[in-house]
């Protein structure tokens, strides 16, 4: 999936500044500073916000020429901002997540309720399966929010702050699932703000002011430079072991 010289307004303001940037298979975390427009970005690519100018192409297609119920299957979409859910239950709302694959009167197949079994036992809420969203916890209605994303099992999962509210337990099996789902081929893009988990994705685009500042391998040192200047030298990233860390600076 790609931007091509992308620029998206809000509230009559252009707040994409000419975004070109591919995500490729794999797991991509976007990072930045407050309002660099990360959240404008991945609704983007859901299709939520027209394009004042440029592409957003997926299969060397561009995004406007695809029907909306075949972008359905092929885009999954958890957004930030979290909802209501009414009387739903949450096995209910998990299975919301297979509407793009019925018919107009389609009823669920055995293979939709596998999928929405599957789904939940990812994020693992079946023990709260028939309760309503807003009679659980924060952690709990956004792990059924996140399994109804996975139900869709699309090719493309966009993820807007998908570790919000969730335990270090949970937030770290979420990683381990986007690492996995990356590696089996699916292009994974999630907006985050932890750092220390955003440097475990396969690829990192930092934005800020609108305009991509860096993209690459988490690894990639220009790229934790580009890091340590949009956040004004809060951070340094250094490596432990493997791993890469974010160091507050004094
Ligand atoms: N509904 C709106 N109307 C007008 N401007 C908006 C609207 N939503 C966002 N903006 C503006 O668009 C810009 C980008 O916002 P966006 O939510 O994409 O940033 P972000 O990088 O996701 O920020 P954050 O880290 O704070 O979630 C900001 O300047 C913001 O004020």
């Amino acid at each position: 999936m790609e931007t091509r010289d992308l620029v998206v307004e809000r509230g009559g303001r252009a707040v994409l500044h000419g975004v070109s940037t591919t995500f490729a298979p794999g797991w991509t975390a976007i990072v930045g500073p407050n309002g660099a427009g990360k959240s404008t970005l991945l609704r983007s690519l859901a299709g939520l916000h027209g394009a004042k100018r440029g592409q957003i192409r997926l299969d060397g297609r561009s995004l406007d020429g695809w029907r909306p119920a075949e972008r359905a299957r092929r885009i999954a979409w958890l957004d930030q901002q979290g909802e209501a859910g009414g009387e739903l239950t949450a096995r209910d709302i998990v299975a919301l997540g297979r509407l793009p694959h019925l018919g107009l009167f389609g009823a669920p197949s055995a293979a939709d309720a596998d999928a929405v079994g599957r789904a939940m036992a990812l994020t693992e809420c079946e023990a709260w399966a028939d309760r309503r969203l807003h009679e659980l916890s924060g952690g709990e209605r956004q792990r059924v929010l996140l399994a109804r994303a996975l139900a869709v099992e699309a090719p493309v999962l966009l993820l807007d702050e998908p570790t919000t509210h969730l335990d270090p337990p949970h937030q770290v099996a979420l990683v381990r699932l986007l690492q996995k789902l990356g590696a089996e081929g699916r292009t994974v893009v999630s907006v985050l703000h932890d750092l220390p988990l955003a440097l475990l994705a396969d690829r990192i685009v930092v934005m800020a002011e609108g305009r991509v500042r860096a993209a690459g391998p988490r690894d990639d040192p220009a790229l934790h430079a580009v890091l340590g200047e949009v956040f004004l030298g809060a951070v340094r990233i250094e490596r432990v072991g493997s791993a890469w860390i974010a160091v507050p600076q004094p």
